[in-house]
């Protein structure tokens, strides 16, 4: 196991800088995931984890050990990328074997880890099986097999589950997660896909356009973002946003949600941050499973304007212009496009943010 620390790192091609002064660090046997968008710098700093790119500015730790100018052979990381490499020439025995013979091992315990691991990742009836007849998924499940095995401190997996099937993904994120805890590894997943990150990552880094947003366990980010940016990249559907004014009444302060006629109330520990902080114009956050339904009158009233139903769940759209709203329910509640939903929003849940600068208002 190895901790990684990352220290006012920056990258620039050209005069395009693509990382803008990150710092993060990552502990000993932590699944850490780097979300966002494409374009946002993950693969870039993924690449200089890794010695395949040097930074432009700043340091990599690894156990307080500087790496700059130290070889990607010599960095003790495994690296399994959205492209499987393998060697579609050997069989399913000889890829996974092909490192361990590399560094001189002797055979009989090349063929106990080969077992071991083609046992963990269920390629067992395939050792013999040549590579270059497998699918897409189990060459994935083979390119993974094939950097588990040389048990590195570090793994970096980049995007490894973006080409296969959606069932297959669903297992893999089981697998790896298994795989992490069984090998203790330092693994450093890169995704755009934040149900990825939110179902296998201990915390994950939230990055935009080059700057790293947010820090945090997958609950943290979903239930206190830190911005709109993440607000909105985190959780499907993602938080609602309504624009709303703050607003002083006999009720405490509430949020003057216009055009829609309705106030909504606020917690006292976030009306006295809302106070404190001093802005009027904010954006009223809140997630699509945290509202109830009531009778006509006594919430939001919204106009439903499409219901879907996924499985058990159900996710009504309400509203419309700019202020629309997802909700989501773990059962068909009976509503119909064109009827009027009367919603309220448990006031634990609702989140504040600046509407200017995006940036969320916290409780004190
Ligand atoms: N070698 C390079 N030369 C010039 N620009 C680059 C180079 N590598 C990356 N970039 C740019 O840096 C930015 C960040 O790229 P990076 O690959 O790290 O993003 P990413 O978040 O991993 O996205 P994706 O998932 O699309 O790869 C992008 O705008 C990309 O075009």
């Amino acid at each position: 196991m190895t901790a990684i620390h990352l220290h006012n790192l920056v990258k620039r091609f050209g005069s395009f800088t693509a990382l803008k002064t990150m710092d993060l660090d990552i502990r000993d046997g932590e699944f850490m995931a780097l979300l966002g968008p494409s374009g946002c710098g993950k693969s870039t700093t993924m690449n200089m984890i890794a010695g395949m790119e040097s930074p432009s500015e700043g340091r990599i730790l690894f156990d307080g050990k500087d790496m700059n100018g130290v070889a990607m052979g010599k960095r003790g990381v495994g690296f399994v990328f959205q492209n499987y490499a393998i060697f579609t020439h050997m069989n399913v025995y000889d890829n996974l074997a092909y490192g361990l013979k590399m560094r001189g091992l002797a055979h009989a315990e090349i063929d106990r880890r080969v077992k071991a691991i083609a046992d963990f990742l269920q390629l067992t009836p395939l050792l013999k099986q040549p590579s270059a007849k497998l699918s897409v998924n189990i060459l994935q499940r083979l390119a993974i097999g094939r950097s588990a095995i040389m048990e590195p401190a570090i793994f970096l997996l980049d995007e490894p589950l973006s080409n296969v099937d959606a069932a297959f993904r669903a297992v893999m994120r089981t697998e790896l997660k298994h795989l992490q805890r069984q090998f203790k590894q330092t693994m450093v997943y890169v995704t755009h896909d934040q149900l990825e990150a939110m179902t296998m990552a201990d915390r994950i880094a939230v990055m935009d356009h080059g700057v790293l947003q947010q820090v945090g366990t997958p609950l943290e980010v979903y239930n206190n973002p830190v911005n709109l940016f993440v607000a909105d990249f985190i959780g499907s559907p993602g938080m609602n946003r309504l624009k709303g004014t703050l607003a002083e009444s006999d009720r405490g302060l509430v949020v003057d949600l216009d055009p829609l006629g309705h106030s909504a109330p606020l917690s006292p520990a976030l009306a006295a941050a809302a106070r404190k902080n001093g802005v009027q114009a904010v954006v009223y956050g809140f997630r699509p499973e945290r509202v109830s339904l009531v009778g006509p009158g006594n919430g939001l009233a919204l106009k439903v304007t499409f219901v879907e139903r996924i499985g058990a769940r159900t996710v009504v759209h309400l509203g419309d212009g700019e202020q629309r709203v997802k909700t989501v329910f773990d059962n068909d509640v009976g509503l119909q496009a064109g009827e009027t939903a009367d919603i309220v929003v448990d006031p634990g849940s609702v989140r504040l943010f600046d509407a200017e600068s995006g940036m969320a208002i916290r409780e004190v």
